[in-house]
């Protein structure tokens, strides 16, 4: 069945650049190439710029056929029909793309369909009539120039290029022909592929970048086949990036902001039947690649348009590189291509099927705009204050200079000496100024990295309490520990895997899922920790060199007051030093309001782990309560009292009061133990005083079975929040709960659950005052 995409104006706004991140649907667009001469059937035809249709006899006239149904209608955002200019698939389809990719944004446009379809018409076209990669070049290139003079002062525009083929399942550099064969390299996350050694040219000159163009085009693997006499045989991906370095503010140049935006421009091969390309040998063995990686992306396609929850990108290098496109921060067309003749009627349909699946696929987009001074902002304003001290007291000094020209030679002498030991200091003080700003930078990245390791910490605890392993602290323990239960896993798996049928598929997925997560946990701790001691290194020669030129500075106004003559040099420079003195005095306070800022950070996290130990724990306490249920337990009073007040914690929303209920989800809200309501012992305990919930209440909350799966939704999500994380000291242990033995009546117990709640707080104002 087609799909039903939105109308022309709902696909506009669509595509509209957004703010922040938006979940935006890939655009599909079909352009059928004209029929040719010695093609006389034709299959497919358009009723308007939407809808196309295919059929035995299609006819466009024939409405009795179609209304048959044996003609079968697809929708898409665009059709272009067999008239239509290269001009206007570029305006419809990249046109704005370019601008996206002026404003940071990710974006990819790729050609697809069968061979001799016409996909290199579009994406490459010729000289009489260029295809969308010289349109798009040549609009960027015209874009980036009006940047360049708009940045000219403050500010730069950096355009990259690269362009590869995959042929035969090898990557080939299409800019560097020779290189041989590039290999394909994920970062240590597996969310970066990139190809190593491949030619990026950095350019600001549009004719540099057509002759390379065409110089790529001229390298690419291109044989006559019976299809179509100029068939490319391999998939061919064009990659220019513009980076942008702009001021923040117009008046401060030091905060600066970078806008980074990539277009991928892909002409894929042609799908192909052997027995019609009437390929042999090398040939066949080409196709037999070049459908094998289109199935994978057909595969890759089918799972993200269904919202599988794993998409396999790793059967082919096409589908590796086109993963960020098909699936991440990208801004995606596809412009399927179909033969309007009857003898390609199957290609075509194959083809429209693949369009319309794709027609599903969402793509989260977002800009990639960093304050690369983020960390360091609030610095600048201070230092821009002191800046504008300095110049005023270096404005008073000259102010004063004609009047120290009246006195005689040795004072004349004495008072160069005074002006080069004064010129020294403020460049020492210039110098000590950079060094503090470092060493804060340095500081703010150390706590960034930090946070990185407690996130992947996390990660890795999650997957190891969900394998049941006991997670240590102990990095090199827990590393061998994981991985010795991944090796064990694995075997595990490859024994089932045979006997596993569909359904277990995607368990298996979603297990492989975790542990390449885990993984990925573990090498990203291995770079975090080799970039820890790589800026310890760092700040200990920085705080070095900050020392020598502290001393310098103490040495040199020492030096001074014995040389100055007058009292207005005195004066002045006793200024000077006085502004030095709250320059580092401001620097300080600064520094604290950061680690300040950082503990604050550092304390959510902790009230995240004990969020997550307690959600720990109320697992344990409903199994474990269950278990007693079923072997009709009798439980002691004391403990008997425990659940009680366990209950009315649940009820009172306790935590709530800790003012944390913005961090955490309505799923991590203690869960009632429903079942032990109808328990006469809790009965017993509510005539009491406590008040059980209403049975709506406990009907909305049954207690999880041990094998339900809504056990690990009672659990909370694992407690990975972005930007919450950070290195952090060992955990201190959980705040003591001591209940008295002697609480037996209901005002007991809620004394002891104030006791309870104001231990927790005494206990976080303890930390308070201890740290
Ligand atoms: N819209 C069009 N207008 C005019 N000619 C076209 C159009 N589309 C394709 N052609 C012509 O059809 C032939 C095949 O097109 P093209 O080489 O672009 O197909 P392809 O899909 O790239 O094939 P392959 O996958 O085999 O490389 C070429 O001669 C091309 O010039």
């Amino acid at each position: 069945m087609a799909s039903n995409p939105p109308s022309s104006s709902d696909s506009d706004s669509s595509r509209k650049p957004p703010t922040g991140s938006v979940q935006e649907r890939l655009m599909v667009a079909v352009r059928i190439r004209p029929l040719k001469t010695d093609e006389n059937q034709r299959v497919l035809f358009t009723t308007n710029n939407k809808n196309v249709i295919i059929g035995d006899y299609a006819d466009k006239n024939d409405v009795l056929r179609q209304k048959r149904g044996s003609d079968k209608q697809y929708s898409f955002d665009v059709v272009f029909g067999e008239d239509s200019t290269q001009e206007e698939v570029y305006e419809k389809t990249t046109g704005s793309l370019v601008k996206d990719i002026l404003n940071g944004y990710n974006a990819t446009v790729f050609a697809y369909g069968a061979t001799g379809a016409g996909k290199t018409h579009t994406m490459v076209g010729d000289p009489s009539q260029p295809g969308i990669m010289i349109r798009a070049l040549n609009d960027l290139f015209n874009a980036v120039k009006d940047k360049q003079d708009q940045y000219s002062l403050h500010g730069s525009v950096n355009v990259t290029m690269s362009y590869l083929e995959i042929y035969n399942e090898q990557i080939r550099d299409l800019l560097n022909p020779g290189s041989g064969y590039l290999e394909l390299r994920e970062d240590a996350r597996g969310r970066s592929i990139q190809v190593a050694g491949l030619t990026e040219i950095s350019t600001n000159s549009t004719n540099d970048v057509m002759v390379l163009l065409q110089k790529g085009n001229k390298a690419r693997t291109v044989e006559p086949t019976a299809m179509n006499k100029t068939s490319s045989r391999s998939h061919a991906l064009l990659s220019v990036t513009v980076k942008q370095t702009i001021p923040i503010d117009k008046r401060d140049h030091l905060r600066m902001r970078v806008k980074q935006g990539r277009l991928f421009m892909i002409d894929l091969a042609g799908s192909e039947r052997a027995n019609k390309t009437k390929n042999r040998g090398k040939r066949l063995q080409e196709g037999a690649h070049i459908n094998r990686s289109l199935l994978a992306l057909g595969n890759c396609i089918n799972a993200l348009s269904g919202g599988a929850r794993y998409v396999n990108y790793r059967d082919s290098k096409l589908t590796r590189l086109l993963k960020e496109a098909l699936s991440g921060n990208c801004r995606t067309v596809m412009i399927a291509h179909v033969s309007p003749s009857g003898n390609q009627k199957d290609e075509s349909r194959n083809t429209l099927i693949y369009a319309d699946r794709a027609n599903h696929i969402s793509n989260k987009v977002e800009r990639n705009v960093l304050d690369v001074n983020y960390h360091v902002n609030q610095y600048q304003t201070v230092i821009t204050e002191l800046r504008g001290e300095i110049v005023r007291l270096q404005q008073k000094m000259t102010e004063e200079r004609p009047r120290s020209a009246d006195i005689k030679l040795n004072a004349e002498q004495r008072s160069a000496e005074v002006k080069n030991i004064r010129e020294q200091i403020v460049e020492t003080f210039k110098t000590q100024m950079k060094l503090r700003r470092k060493l804060m930078e340095i500081d703010s990245h150390l706590l960034g990295i930090g946070m990185e390791a407690e996130r992947q910490h996390l990660v890795i605890s999650n997957w190891e309490s969900r394998n049941n392993k006991l997670y240590k602290n102990n990095l090199n323990m827990s590393r061998a520990q994981t991985q010795q239960s991944l090796r064990r896993k694995r075997t595990v798996t490859a024994d089932s895997f045979h006997s596993a049928d569909n359904e277990d598929s995607s368990d298996l997925d979603a297990e492989t899922e975790g542990e390449v997560a885990v993984q990925h946990a573990w090498g990203e701790l291995a770079d975090i920790e080799r970039e820890q001691e790589r800026w310890s290194e760092l700040r200990t020669t920085i705080e070095q060199k900050l020392e020598v030129c502290r001393q310098r500075g103490v040495s040199l106004e020492d030096k001074l007051p014995a040389l100055l003559s007058s009292d207005d040099e005195r004066e002045i420079l006793a200024l000077m030093c006085r502004v030095h003195e709250l320059e580092a005095d401001k620097m300080a306070l600064q520094s604290e309001r950061l680690v300040r800022q950082h503990e604050l950070r550092r304390r959510d996290l902790v009230i995240l782990r004990y969020d997550r130990q307690r959600q720990l724990c109320e697992e344990i306490i409903t199994r474990q309560r269950q278990l007693m249920e079923d072997g009709q337990l009798k439980l002691p009073l004391d403990l008997q009292e425990l659940y009680l007040i366990y209950q009315q914690e649940i009820h009172a929303s306790t935590y709530a009061d800790y003012s944390i209920s913005s961090l955490m989800t309505p799923d991590s809200k203690l869960p009632p133990i429903s079942k032990i309501y109808s328990d006469p012992m809790f009965r017993r305990g509510t005539a009491a005083g406590s008040s059980p919930p209403s049975s709506a209440e406990s009907d909305a909350d049954p207690l999880p079975s041990l094998n339900d799966p809504s056990v690990d939704r009672v659990m909370g999500h694992p407690v990975s929040r972005p930007g919450l994380g950070m290195k952090l000291p060992p955990l201190p242990p959980s705040p003591p709960i001591r209940i008295s033995r002697t609480a037996n009546s209901s005002s007991s117990s809620n004394n002891n659950l104030g006791h309870m709640r104001r231990a927790m707080s005494e206990n976080i104002l303890n930390e308070d005052i201890m740290e």
